[in-house]
């Protein structure tokens, strides 16, 4: 089975897990988008739910694929968001924002009652940081912030090269949110919490893609079958 297969496999486990008449979260991303295509599959024979998308780009797939959407504004709450994931410790902390979409990811996460990571099972990992870690920054006075980004690697004990993403042509990758991403090469992050506080104290930072205490479950497609790991 390859890599595409096996994350269609934890996405259609992760659609077991929908009701009829739930307020969903969306995920961004490869298997974020196999999970809206079936969901649009069950939508179309009758399956009565609403979404909330976390980027343009799923936005459009939902639109496409005859998801009804709404917004944080129309609705109180999430029942569940379903997301991927760029890592995903035994804790399930996650490093997020590969895709870019972390902001709109975190704030959809953070509204709903429970949030299943959907992945193929590379992204399984005994700690975080072999992903680059990606940090949404302001552009205004992007020097400053860097340096306070820095300052809070040293003070939690990493270190590793920065550098602006950029998109496929070149030009700097510009956020849903019209911000830009520094990625961080950290290689190994033994405190992520204490990472994330550190970063989110910093007045550039937007957001980052730790993603502490927010996921309920993961379910990992591999060669063997699937695996479903609770948070304790
Ligand atoms: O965080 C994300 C987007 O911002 C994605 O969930 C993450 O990058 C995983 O993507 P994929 O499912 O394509 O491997």
């Amino acid at each position: 089975m390859n890599m595409d297969q096996l994350k269609r496999q934890a996405a259609a486990r992760a659609l077991d897990e929908v009701r009829d008449g739930m307020q969903l979260g969306l995920g961004t991303g490869s298997t974020a988008k196999h999970f809206i295509e079936l969901l649009g599959e069950r939508v179309a024979a009758g399956l009565n739910v609403i979404g909330v998308p976390t980027s343009e780009a799923t936005r459009a797939d939902a639109e496409r694929c005859g998801v009804p959407l709404t917004t944080l504004d129309e609705i109180d709450h999430l029942d569940l968001t379903v997301d991927g994931a760029d890592e995903i410790d035994p804790q399930l902390n996650l490093i997020k924002g590969g895709g870019g979409a972390l902001l709109r990811e975190k704030i959809v996460a953070a509204a709903s009652d429970r949030m299943i990571v959907i992945a193929d099972d590379t992204k399984w990992v005994p700690t975080l940081g072999r992903f680059p870690l990606p940090v949404e920054v302001i552009p205004f006075g992007l020097g400053a912030t860097r340096r306070a980004i820095e300052k809070a690697f040293a003070q939690c004990g990493v270190s590793g090269q920065m550098a602006v993403r950029k998109a496929k042509d070149g030009h700097v990758f510009v956020t849903d949110g019209g911000h830009w991403i520094v990625d961080a090469q950290l290689g190994r992050i033994a405190d992520p919490a204490s990472l994330a506080k550190a970063l989110s104290a910093i007045p550039g930072v937007v957001e980052h893609g730790l993603f502490i205490g927010l996921a309920s479950s993961a379910v990992l497609a591999g060669g063997d079958g699937i695996r479903v790991i609770e948070r304790r």
